[in-house]
């Protein structure tokens, strides 16, 4: 598999890496936030733009994304405007996306960007190109809030983001039962010794999938989102006490 290395970070071996959402609503507030959250030396920072209130401002954003690179200095920044329909806070059409994502690339100022896979093959495959022009990184995605898919389709949606051209593949999915925790899990084990050419990111969201972000080490996972001020999505834990708890299975499956 595949390291992918962005700054001082390398994604896709050791412990799983902490990303840190930022979820602030105003500008002012994110620069609390993101005080707070370095203190946390997370190895990642995820900026969740649709979390925003004038995130559906073109401008704006982009302004607010200069003010947090600069902010962060060396830590690496994720891009992320999350759609409505998965899971996001905010309403707006796709050329919004495509509009917004487009010049966020051409910015330059996070390290990586999000880039959902259900968005539309042709905006998906526009973005991607783009971003390689550009040299970010791409994150592609699928949330399902609802349901954990079949493992076959899991598998598929994981794939095709790597065809797609991803240099990081994601899935978040809801487990209904325990069982739903154990096959995300063994999915992730199927991609590590099969399918993945590049590090991938398995979740199961909610109360019952703590163990899917924790135990990437074990399966394969490269990375795992652990919340600051704020959770991003259901399940998520202290970005404290995940680092701790990464460490300690890091610890013991090696000695
Ligand atoms: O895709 C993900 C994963 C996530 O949904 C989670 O479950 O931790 C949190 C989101 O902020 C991020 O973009």
């Amino acid at each position: 598999m595949n390291i992918v290395s962005v700054k001082n970070v390398q994604i896709g071996t050791g412990i799983p890496k902490v990303i840190i959402p930022l979820m602030a609503a105003t500008a002012h507030e994110l620069k609390i936030e993101i005080q707070e959250v370095k203190k946390e030396n997370p190895d990642m920072v995820e900026w969740r733009a649709d979390a925003l209130i004038e995130g559906d401002k073109l401008e704006t954003v982009i302004h607010v994304l200069s003010e947090i690179k600069e902010a962060l200095g060396e830590i690496p920044l994720l891009f992320t405007f999350r759609s409505y329909k998965e899971g996001g806070q905010k309403e707006t059409s796709s050329s919004y996306y495509m509009n917004l994502l487009t010049a966020v690339i051409e910015s330059k100022y996070p390290d990586l960007v999000d880039i959902e896979l259900f968005i539309g093959s042709s905006i998906v495959k526009r973005l991607v190109k783009k971003a390689k022009e550009q040299q970010i990184m791409v994150i592609m995605s699928n949330h399902d809030f609802q349901a954990t898919p079949a493992n076959e389709e899991m598998i598929n949606r994981l794939v095709t983001m790597q065809e797609a051209g991803a240099d990081i593949l994601k899935i978040a999915v809801m487990p209904t039962c325990i069982m739903d925790v154990l096959r995300l899990l063994a999915v992730a084990e199927t991609m590590k010794t099969t399918y993945a050419k590049q590090p991938f990111i398995t979740i199961a969201m909610g109360q019952m999938g703590l163990l899917s972000r924790i135990a990437g080490e074990m399966v394969g996972s490269a990375a795992t989102f652990g919340s600051g001020k704020q959770a991003s999505a259901p399940g998520q834990i202290e970005a404290e006490e995940l680092k701790y708890l990464l460490g300690r299975l890091h610890y013991h499956s090696k000695n």
